[in-house]
């Protein structure tokens, strides 16, 4: 994409896309809560191999959204169409299916405490794959911990790991079941500049080995610089902007220079 798109939220864009193949479509999306109407048309698609970064201030509803794409929340109108599934109409079978194909690294690493961190990875293998082989078990915890440089962590519980750590681990255990697609909510959040970098490194060799096509929604501008192909901004319940970070970080939009110039 070579300018930034202004977003007529009602005008598909089918043009600007240049016959990428898209893996997530999402169609004049709206939720509110009680009188609050958090997402108000949202129009986005992401596209085959590419890491959308998506950003937008606090409470604006990024997490909503994503939450939405994984039908762990029903929108109240608008369509959302993830490798085919029509998500908000998917029964609990159905929507497991997806889930399968569909990574979600959340904002804390959700790992189970009681668990070592070989069993919070054999976890998502057993219940979701119904794999129960030690052998097949161990080959795939491992290769999952080696490509997030923690193999030696192996037998470790998750309060013997720094936050860093315990980040990469959610994402192995996400990673294990070999998604198409990857969503992380705050990849950063609350590391230390060096291990936030680390994470975004991390990010981009999942996409080289996995060709997996990723949004990452962030507050963190170097996380949005590091990882994002293409950014988007949602303000006020909307996609506002779209562009390369370079490009974003020239519009002249009073919320996205403050968010550029904090
Ligand atoms: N289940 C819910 N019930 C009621 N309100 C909710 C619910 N989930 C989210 N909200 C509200 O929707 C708004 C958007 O929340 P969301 O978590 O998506 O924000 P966000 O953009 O991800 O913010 P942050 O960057 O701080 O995580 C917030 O005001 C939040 O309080």
């Amino acid at each position: 994409m070579n300018a930034i798109v202004e977003h007529s939220q009602t005008k598909k864009r089918v043009a600007a896309d240049n016959g990428r193949e898209s893996v997530v479509t999402i169609r004049d999306l709206e939720k509110s809560f009680g009188d609050r109407d958090i997402l108000k048309k949202v129009n986005l698609d992401l596209f085959k191999g590419e890491n959308l970064v998506i950003i937008g201030k606090s409470g604006t509803g990024k997490s909503v959204l994503i939450k939405c794409m994984v039908g762990l929340i029903k929108p109240d109108a608008g369509h959302i169409n993830i490798l085919g599934y029509d998500v908000p109409y998917l029964n609990e079978a159905e929507l497991n299916e997806l889930r399968l194909q569909v990574g979600f690294s959340f904002q804390g690493s959700a790992l189970y405490d009681s668990m070592t961190v070989r069993e919070n990875l054999e976890f998502p293998l057993k219940r979701n794959m119904k794999l129960f082989d030690r052998n097949k078990l161990n080959d795939l915890i491992i290769e999952a911990l080696e490509d997030v440089g923690l193999a030696h962590a192996v037998d470790q519980f998750p309060s013997e790991l720094s936050g860093g750590m315990k980040k990469r681990i959610g994402i192995a255990r996400t990673l294990i079941l070999k998604p198409k697609i990857m969503l992380y909510d705050e990849p950063t959040a609350g590391l230390d500049p060096i291990t936030s970098r680390e994470i975004n490194e991390l990010i981009n060799s999942v996409r080289e080995k996995y060709h997996t096509s990723s949004i990452i929604i962030t507050h963190d501008l170097t996380c949005a610089k590091q990882t994002g192909d293409r950014l988007v901004a949602l303000f006020n319940g909307q996609i506002q902007v779209e562009g390369s970070f370079k490009e974003m970080s020239q519009v002249d939009d009073p919320e996205i220079k403050a968010f550029f110039n904090y």
